[in-house]
């Protein structure tokens, strides 16, 4: 995850060092009080000479932590930049389909604070903790030179830090498990809300939507369950911490009247001894606070670890360029769940319109999907170009296709620059012939900046129908030699329904459309019609009339359709 690993070595190298420096300063303590209360020499050294020592040794220690944290600072910037880039080209290879899943919907959580907190990790943890440890190692270690019995006692001590850290972490761990399924599901819950703001207005629930209380009253009581279980594991390292305090205190006085150890470095044991354990504490607290960043970094995992679809290292020769062909093609959305597509067999010759019609829930967008390999099928084979969409690159496939979908994503960008996409050489005069025939001109000339104006995010400034005229632009522009469109299900407006027909008119000379069709009229234009049943199988195929006559669902379907499209016409005629 680091692009310059060698540069992790000197960090650690650095805050062990540190640590290490730290523990002799704080040893040095007893020879120095020893020489203080005997006014004699220890290891050649009088109280100045040992004062010179950690006047040095503090020198040299805040020389060291000021290297360590340079060093730190740097490994946490050198973290944040290539964990950027990996994330940044994990995301590129993904598979559409996988940007509908929620680890994707937590993506832009983890790039923006996540990756900071992962940061500090390297800046502001790691390094104190290596420094902190060693410099209990260097106490202990010196307390054995020093006088062995004071050595055992810290020994013993460090076992009890050791447990009640694994405790207070497994306490944490617990209490996480309670709260964060409740913290994504009200997130969720909060989400829906704000998008459901009409719908909830107009059935006079907006102060009272029961499903996000409940999100609220189940994560309020989870996150009271997990703020118990940290409390506890707090108060516990809080209460052992005093109680090997007193045990410190009372063995090392005990040991003082009994005669064993002189009192006056006795004293200065116990101020070690307080030292030493306030730096274990210090451990404890860095290990729950690098357990409290570890769902961070199981979704950084999960990110960096999720498979992209296998591609070809090259791209394939197409044998049929603008056809599209599914050779019973199976596909469900969830291993184990009811398949959405059974055996779905048809195909599309190159130049001509087909349209897909179904029940609603039949699999129509998702054999677009398919199509477009959001998500690959589970048997059987999708062609597009005469080449299965497998072997082929991914910048190769999408080359062949534009896709208008109904839920029409614009860019916050320029009316012109969300056309322009779609073939960014194109020229200015090429840009606005696409926007003439997908009916985008006009649209341009009642905004307030014309060609300039901005759509806003999501293209929110736009109507649906007149951001599927913008995507139809961009396919038009970008001249691929199929199209992919899901006609609009809701009705369009007059204007918005004759620009959309005339492009689409306009689309089919040029390319093969496989259209995902709810209109009479474009149904009936088609050269082709594949009906789906309600079981996401083929139910019939071929021209409108060849179906009509077979009669069956389809021209039961199309009487309904009529029926509904004509009554519409009559409701809305003065
Ligand atoms: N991302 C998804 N995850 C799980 N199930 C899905 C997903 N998308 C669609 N489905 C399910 O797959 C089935 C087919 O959906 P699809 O959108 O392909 O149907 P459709 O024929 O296009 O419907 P409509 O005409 O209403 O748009 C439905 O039962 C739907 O609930």
């Amino acid at each position: 995850m680091i692009s310059r690993p060698e540069a992790i070595t000197p960090a650690i190298f650095a805050a062990a060092l540190c640590g290490v420096v730290e523990g002799i300063a704080l040893a040095a303590l007893l020879p120095a009080v020893s020489s203080l209360a005997s006014g004699a020499p220890v290891w050649g050294l009088d109280l100045a000479g040992w004062l010179i020592v950690f006047a040095a040794l503090a020198a040299l220690s805040f020389g060291l932590n000021y290297w360590q944290a340079k060093r730190a600072y740097g490994v946490a910037l050198d973290f944040l930049e290539s964990i950027h880039r990996l994330i940044g080209d994990q995301v590129a290879k993904q598979p559409l389909g996988w940007f509908a899943r929620p680890l994707a919907g937590k993506l832009s959580r983890m790039v923006s604070n996540e990756l900071m907190q992962a940061g500090e990790i390297y800046a502001h943890m790691f390094g104190p903790l290596i420094t902190k440890i060693t410099s209990v190692v260097a106490v202990v270690l010196a307390a054995w030179f020093w006088n062995p019995l004071l050595g055992l006692i810290l020994t013993a001590s460090i076992p009890v830090f050791i447990v009640i850290t694994l405790v207070s972490s497994a306490l944490m761990r617990r209490g996480r498990r309670v709260h964060e399924p409740e913290e994504v599901n009200l997130a969720g819950r909060i989400i829906e809300f704000a998008q459901c703001q009409g719908a909830l207005r107009s059935c006079g629930q907006s102060d009272h939507f029961a499903p996000l209380e409940n999100a609220l009253g189940r994560s309020s009581r989870a996150k009271k369950q997990s703020l118990w279980s940290e409390i506890i594991g707090f108060l516990l390292s809080g209460m052992v911490t005093q109680a090997v305090i007193v045990a410190l205190i009372t063995v090392t006085g005990t040991l003082a009247v009994a005669g064993t150890l002189a009192p006056i470095p006795a004293l200065a044991f116990i101020g070690l001894a307080l030292r030493f354990t306030s730096t274990l504490s210090a451990i404890t607290e860095g290990a729950m606070g690098l357990e409290s960043r570890r769902p961070l970094l199981d979704a950084l995992e999960g990110v960096l670890t999720s498979d992209p679809l296998p591609e070809p290292p090259a791209p394939g020769e197409l044998s049929a360029p603008g056809t599209i062909e599914l050779d019973r093609v199976s596909f469900s959305y969830a291993p184990g769940t009811k398949p959405v597509l059974r055996e779905v067999s048809f195909s599309v010759p190159a130049g001509s319109m087909v349209a897909l019609v179904g029940p609603s829930g039949s699999g129509k967008t998702t054999i677009a999907r398919l199509i477009s390999r959001f998500y690959d099928a589970d048997a059987g084979t999708v062609r597009v170009g005469g080449l299965p969409v497998r072997e082929q690159t991914g910048e190769q496939l999408m080359g062949q296709l534009s896709m208008v979908f109904q839920d029409v994503y614009l860019f916050d960008e320029s009316l012109e620059a969300n056309i322009a996409i779609g073939r960014p050489e194109a020229t200015q005069e090429e840009i606005r012939e696409a926007a003439d025939l997908a009916g985008v001109t006009e649209i341009a000339e009642r905004l307030p900046d014309g060609w300039n104006s901005r759509v806003g995010e999501g293209g929110r400034a736009l109507s649906g129908g007149e951001r599927q005229r913008v995507a139809i632009a961009r396919a038009l522009l970008k001249r691929s030699p199929i199209v992919l469109l899901d006609e609009a299900t809701s009705a369009l407006d007059v204007e918005n329904e004759a620009h959309i027909v005339a492009a689409v008119e306009r689309l089919r000379t040029t390319a093969t459309v496989l259209i995902i069709a709810h209109r009479l009229d474009t149904i009936a234009k088609a050269d082709r019609i594949i009906a789906l049943d309600e079981h996401g199988g083929v139910e019939a195929q071929g021209t409108h009339e060849e179906l009509l006559a077979q009669g069956g669902t389809y021209a039961r379907f199309w009487d309904r359709l009529q029926e509904a499209q004509g009554w519409r016409i009559t409701e809305v005629a003065p």
